[in-house]
């Protein structure tokens, strides 16, 4: 029987999301979720590559096996804790919420109600197997560095002080904790927050996030060390045309994520 998914937000990854996998026979789209006053354009999406997905403001009390969040971090409370009570499981790519205190442990707890799980994908980095592999071995240090073209940083508080579209050099628009730069640049650096969730947290793992007019890509660094030795990971990824600030391999994790959920084999 085909897997019946609601999807959370209908924005740059929903709408590419519903293209990748409208013809997947095990996959059904049964409703998008977007915020009340926001149904138009998702009706629009669902005539075009979603057809029969109702577009409804929450998740469909019954007849869902799984929701998929792509909307943002206010979804998580409002949208993906009551499906785990409810035992639906979900998809996240909104990871970077889990540096508000107290929320990673609300999922479980919602999730361990609902005899369920919450995923957190990979999104736009890659190398979290290995980070988190990595975990149980011991880990020194990690570092995560997020570098992408001025126009991605529009609309947060790199704009503070200063000109984005006169910037002639590469500058460092955030130093601090993987938590500080999740909270404070939420559709920016949900990777810094994977990267510490897979390994030394929150509060320990670097970030460094930088506007650079020398870049077309987001560039993504990781350096980690510990007992398993040391790896350096550079992604270098094309953003989506919808939205600069988020890369196409979010939108292709999400896709291997729900995928996973019903391939006889999966890697
Ligand atoms: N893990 C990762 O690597 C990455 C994660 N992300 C996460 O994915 C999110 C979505 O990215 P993207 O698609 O590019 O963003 P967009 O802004 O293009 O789309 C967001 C969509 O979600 C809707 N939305 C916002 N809040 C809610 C809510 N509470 N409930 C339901 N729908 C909501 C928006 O509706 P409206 O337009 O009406 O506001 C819009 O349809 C980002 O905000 C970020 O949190 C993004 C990039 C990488
Ligand atoms: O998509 C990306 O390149 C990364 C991103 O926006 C995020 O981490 O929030």
């Amino acid at each position: 029987m085909a897997l019946r998914f609601a999807l959370i937000g209908c924005g740059a990854i929903g709408t590419a999301l519903l293209e990748l996998v409208k013809d997947d026979a095990g996959l059904i789209a049964a409703a998008i979720v977007v915020p009340a006053g926001s149904e138009a354009d998702a009706h629009t999406v669902a005539a075009r590559v979603a057809h029969g997905a109702q577009v409804l403001s929450a998740v469909p009390a019954d007849g869902i096996d799984l929701v998929v969040e792509a909307a943002g971090h206010t979804a998580i409370e409002q949208h993906v804790l009551p499906a785990l009570q409810r035992g639906v499981p979900a998809i996240v790519a909104s990871v970077g919420a889990l540096s508000a205190p107290g929320l990673p442990e609300q999922l479980e707890a919602a999730a361990r109600e609902g005899g369920t799980q919450v995923q957190l994908i990979a999104g736009a980095i890659g190398a979290i197997d290995a980070l988190a592999a990595a975990r149980v071995g011991g880990l020194e240090t990690v570092r995560y560095t997020g570098r992408k073209p001025p126009r991605a940083w529009k609309g947060t508080p790199a704009e503070e002080g200063r000109d984005l579209d006169a910037l002639g050099a590469e500058t460092v628009i955030f130093e601090g904790t993987a938590r500080d730069a999740a909270c404070l640049f939420p559709k920016n650096a949900n990777v810094a927050a994977t990267v510490s969730l897979a390994g030394l947290g929150l509060d320990r793992t670097t970030v460094r996030l930088i506007a650079d007019p020398a870049v077309t890509e987001n560039v993504h660094e990781v350096e980690a060390a510990g007992a398993f030795g040391r790896f350096e990971l550079t992604m270098r990824n094309q953003p989506l045309a919808a939205n600069p600030k988020t890369s196409a391999l979010t939108v292709y994790s999400a896709v291997r994520a729900l995928r996973g959920r019903v391939a006889p084999l999966a890697i």
